[in-house]
């Protein structure tokens, strides 16, 4: 699949699930082709968030947007059918959350669905060397997972770094994502330092303004690619 780099992909987190259809299409309207969705169960963190009833919805609510589906539970291979089934076009794991990691993306990949591995705060981005050859895109957990609307952690940009770094040792092609604390004030550096897939939360659901944000960020990011060297 072929995507026009950077993509702003909005967490359906922060959104106002009583208007959620409305919102969503707000967003598309205002250009978005990409949605983030957030799983929590209660167990593997502390939040519990939807599951995919709410992903199947949204899935019929924006059929052509790509939807990126963020696996924040413990024993996800339980439940990959049900999240493919839902209309998952992206099913990403936590490296913390799988004692069988390369069986858990093959299975996302069997069930159709492009694979993601995701890092929590404290984990190295050398642990994924071995797996990052057949996943199609690094999620690196720019704050602890399970809540919305917390404080960007600096050192995310590092990780950013070590993951291209490793990215272009291993001449592999996964494209890399940042979770947590993504807004106006940080967008274009983390572009710059290399990041391809940005969520954005509270930052784009939040705003009195959607489409407004939207246009802002997007085109914060756009400036930061052309800093990329
Ligand atoms: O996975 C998570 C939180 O665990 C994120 O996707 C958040 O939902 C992002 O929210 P903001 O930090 O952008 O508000």
């Amino acid at each position: 699949m072929n995507f026009d780099l950077p993509i702003l992909a909005p967490s359906i987190l922060a959104a106002d699930f009583l208007k959620l259809g409305d919102e969503l299409q707000t967003c598309k309207d205002a250009g978005i082709n990409w949605f983030h969705c957030d799983i929590m169960d209660g167990h593997f963190v502390p939040n519990i968030s939807y599951g995919p009833g709410i992903v199947g919805a949204v899935r019929k609510s924006v059929p052509d947007s790509f939807l990126d589906v963020h696996l924040m539970i413990e024993n996800p291979d339980n439940y990959i059918d049900d999240f493919a089934d839902a209309g998952s076009d992206l099913i990403s794991v936590h490296y913390e959350a799988c004692p069988h990691l390369h069986r858990t993306i093959q299975s996302i990949k069997q069930n159709g669905c492009m694979a993601g591995v995701v890092i929590n705060p404290a984990t190295s981005t050398d642990l994924l060397r071995p797996i990052l050859p057949d996943v199609d895109l690094a999620l690196i957990m720019s704050v602890n997972p399970g809540f919305g609307g917390q404080k960007f952690i600096q050192s995310s940009y590092r990780k950013v770094q070590e993951l291209k770094q490793i990215r272009s040792e291993l001449n592999a092609e996964f494209l890399i994502e940042i979770d947590g604390g993504v807004g106006t004030k940080n967008i274009s550096k983390l572009v710059e330092t290399g990041v391809d897939v940005l969520v954005a939360g509270s930052s784009v659901f939040k705003a009195e303004d959607i489409p407004e944000r939207i246009s802002e960020l997007n085109s914060l990011a756009l400036k930061g690619s052309e800093k990329v060297v």
